[in-house]
């Protein structure tokens, strides 16, 4: 049994089938970050894919969030593994890794993850925060089974492979990045096209049958609703700029005239 400092709630709670509903961050502040982590979300998407995040800014909003209940996701800007090892060492539990494709991909992924023989992570946690500087004693005999590995599968390429790529050991769950996958099938900027509710649906139903979790960010509650109810398992409904925009937006339509936003279909 892991210490509670290295126990890994969320992948915990993913295993016993609870949904966990998460908020994107794409502010890349931890100002902003401690904010929302006092929201009651239950988990946060650091995102460094599509956010002007780097590992300093990423170091600075997981110490921000720490103190909460909401758990910390990051997301590389792709499955690298010399990135995953950093971001590993500054003390994120669990990853996000974005455009996974293949098997192949999903098991150098678990093994990028992981310390020998598991894997070929490399071993320097003991100076780095991770294992708090040598604080957590027991860090190397947890390190490699607290980890959360969450994988996006959002192509066309990645759908034909999901079935291996959720099955494979050592991947917690797969993510349905509808943004992509709408491209990917011919209808970008429509995340809500039927071929792509079709293919999520199907998806979710797939990941599902391998024992895994299913997830994906929509910003529409329906939307969103719509998903947990076939099952979804970590499912962000909000982005924190997105927010940001509409309230301020709306705010200064109030006072300055003109109609609030339209609640527009989900972006994402
Ligand atoms: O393709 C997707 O969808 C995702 O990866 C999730 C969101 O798009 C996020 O990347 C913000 O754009």
């Amino acid at each position: 049994m892991a210490p509670e400092m290295l126990a890994n709630t969320f992948k915990s709670a993913l295993k016993d089938g609870q949904q966990q509903i998460g908020l994107w961050l794409a502010m890349a502040d931890p100002y902003s970050a401690e904010i929302c982590a006092g929201s009651g979300f239950d988990w946060l998407l650091l995102d460094g894919e599509h956010s002007p995040l780097d590992l300093r800014t990423m170091l600075a909003q997981l110490q921000s969030v720490a103190p909460y209940p909401a758990h910390a996701v990051v997301r590389p800007p792709i499955g690298d593994p010399v990135l995953i090892k950093q971001m590993l060492d500054i003390g994120a539990q669990s990853l996000l890794i974005p455009m996974v494709e293949t098997p192949q991909q999903a098991e150098m992924l678990v093994r990028a993850t992981r310390y020998p023989p598991q894997g070929f992570r490399g071993v320097g946690a003991g100076i780095a925060r991770a294992a708090r500087w040598g604080r957590l004693d027991t860090y190397m005999d947890h390190a490699n089974g607290e980890v959360c590995l969450l994988l996006q599968v959002e192509t066309r390429a990645g759908l034909d492979n999901l079935e291996a790529i959720a099955a494979t050991e050592g991947v917690d769950g797969v993510f349905l990045g509808a943004a992509d996958l709408s491209a990917s099938l011919g209808h970008p900027g429509q995340p809500q096209h039927p071929e792509v509710v079709d293919a999520m649906e199907k998806a979710i139903a797939i990941i599902l049958g391998c024992g895994k979790a299913p997830g994906l960010l929509a910003t529409d509650e329906a939307v969103a609703t719509g998903y947990l109810a076939l099952g979804a398992r970590f499912v962000a409904v909000g982005v924190d700029a997105l927010l940001l925009v509409k309230a301020t937006q709306d705010l200064a339509r109030r006072f300055k005239g003109g109609a609030p936003s339209a609640t527009t279909a989900s972006p994402y």
